[in-house]
């Protein structure tokens, strides 16, 4: 798969910043330019709301992160990169002489995206020498969770340099949509634009406030739009008889004076200092980090249940972060498993804040979710990875006992260890013990049967002889260890 082996930022705010951050957290060692005299602090608490937000994300294995360089000037920071990305302000001057910049000291071959959210690349790659590789490459805030970018190409640019720009965003858990012509604000801005026209005119005129307003999206058709859009969604909204019905019967109402239209309503003092004000009442008892962190929270919670949408296939933004895992997986090292006759260390993890419940500690199922990792970092060690499970050979749990010891609390580092207790490898049998870091203080215990299964078959059948070459070695070395105090314990029986 062709990737980005070296990025730089040019322009480190909101947008460059969070590129910065997507860039890092895949692995990439990325080049950082901005002239702005606090650029490492802003950039280091976008790094950090991103670290946070990966975390809660996947358990997948991240590579590690890329090393992120803070440069003096353009030239020094485009030195090396194949993907240079621009976002500084939005002037088509500024733009279009910093990529003039890019473009002169950059590798000719490298890629140039710009984030400008609406200015035509045509306009911006006017000056360059290599205009064929410069592209908007859009994306949406925070770029490290948001997936999308769209790709516009400008007259000079070539098609592919765009088929090159969609392929290396995969890798990073981007997608890159190709849009077929350019135009001003691209599609998702001209959207944007017209929604956000709509509601300043409704603020203006007091029909609501921005609070209400916002209600009326996040309440509705904001979480519609999250998962199938907008024609998906109107398709639905036809009833059986589909679009054509839904059209038939909304279609007219478009032109009735339901909306301003094109009207741009006039930004005076007065209007903003009303929504300036309302925005205080509605928000302003969060800080602009928390906020941040708040909405990475939310949005980690819907791609998070949209990956487990269409029967576990996926849908969207889910389905998009479910391959992001897959090439992680795929890319992870593959560990060894060492036969000892000690139980296997096979989880580091530490309490997340979406971990901790109303009791101010670890919630539970999360303690279920430790044992289930590392059941399959068991399983990978063993050889189960996403090649055998592809070819229709998995270990499918089938029961599971765990025992809360001692509460965990936000933050505390926490390791798991297991002892896998005597079996034929197709009944996989093991006894896990979650400790916290700090003290070794014992947790939790979990006992854990998987069964091989033919995923294909549907039945359960012994592992393939690549799997019980690495499993039996373990079975074998466990065999002599006694078995563990609570093993094959029933629920609510007494102590000791
Ligand atoms: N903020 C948003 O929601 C989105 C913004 N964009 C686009 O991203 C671009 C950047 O916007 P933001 O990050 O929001 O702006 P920002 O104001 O947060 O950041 C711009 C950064 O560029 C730096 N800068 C100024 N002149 C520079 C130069 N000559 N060389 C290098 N850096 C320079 C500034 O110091 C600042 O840190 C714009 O084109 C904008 O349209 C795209 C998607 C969403
Ligand atoms: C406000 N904006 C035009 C800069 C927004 C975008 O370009 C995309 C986004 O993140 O909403």
């Amino acid at each position: 798969m062709t990737k980005i082996n070296k990025a730089a930022c040019i322009g480190g705010g909101v947008i460059g910043g969070a590129w910065a951050a997507r860039f890092v957290l895949a692995g990439i060692d990325t080049n950082m330019f901005d002239p702005h005299p606090e650029a490492q602090r802003i950039i280091g608490e976008v790094m950090a709301n991103a670290e946070r937000a990966y975390a809660m994300l996947t358990m997948a294995p991240l590579p590690p992160k890329g090393k992120l360089t803070f440069c003096k000037t353009i030239e020094e920071a485009v030195d090396g990169a194949d993907w240079i990305q621009e976002s500084v302000p939005e002037r088509i001057e500024l733009k279009r002489n910093v990529i003039t910049q890019i473009d002169a000291a950059a590798d000719p071959k490298a890629l140039i995206g710009s984030s400008t959210s609406g200015i035509m690349p045509t306009e911006l790659q006017r000056d360059m020498k290599h205009p064929e590789r410069m592209f908007v490459a859009h994306p949406y805030n925070p770029v490290y969770l948001l997936p999308l970018a769209e790709l516009v190409g400008g007259e000079k640019t070539s098609k592919a340099t765009l088929e090159e720009a969609k392929a290396k965003l995969a890798p990073i858990g981007m997608k890159g949509v190709i849009l077929k012509k350019e135009i001003e604000a691209f599609v998702g801005d001209r959207l944007l634009e017209a929604v956000w026209r709509e509601g300043l005119w409704l603020i203006k005129d007091d029909i609501c406030d921005t609070e209400t307003l916002d209600d009326v999206i996040r309440y509705s058709f904001g979480m519609r739009w999250a998962q199938m859009g907008m024609f998906e969604t109107y398709r639905i909204a036809g009833g059986e008889a589909g679009m054509r019905h839904f059209i038939a019967q909304f279609g007219p109402c478009l032109s009735w004076p339901w909306t301003k239209l094109m009207d741009v309503v006039d930004l005076t003092d007065e209007l903003v200092d009303k929504i300036a004000s309302q925005s205080d009442a509605q928000s302003g008892a969060y800080g602009f980090r928390e906020l941040e962190r708040i909405r990475d929270e939310n949005l980690v919670g819907i791609m998070q249940t949209l990956k487990g949408s269409n029967g576990g296939q996926g849908w969207g933004a889910g389905k998009l972060l479910s391959e992001f895992e897959e090439h992680l997986w795929k890319n992870a090292p593959k560990p060894e498993a060492k036969a000892s006759n000690e139980p296997i260390k096979l989880l580091d993890a530490k309490v997340h804040p979406s971990w901790v419940d109303y009791n101010g500690h670890m919630t539970e199922h999360r303690y279920s979710q430790c044992f289930a990792d590392s059941a399959d970092a068991l399983l990978r060690l063993i050889g189960v990875d996403m090649d055998y499970v592809a070819e229709g050979h998995s270990y499918y749990t089938v029961e599971n006992h765990v025992r809360m010891l001692d509460e965990a609390k936000l933050g505390e580092a926490l390791y798991v260890k297991a002892q896998i207790l005597p079996g034929d490898g197709k009944k996989l049998h093991t006894f896990m013990w979650l400790y916290r870091a700090s003290d070794d203080m014992l947790l939790a215990t979990g006992e854990h049967l998987m069964l091989h299964v033919s995923s294909k078959e549907g039945k359960s059948v012994p592992p393939l002889a690549a799997v019980l070459a690495k499993l039996q070695p373990l079975i074998d070395a466990h065999a002599g260890l006694a078995l563990p105090e609570g093993a094959g314990r029933h629920v609510g029986q007494k102590k000791g």
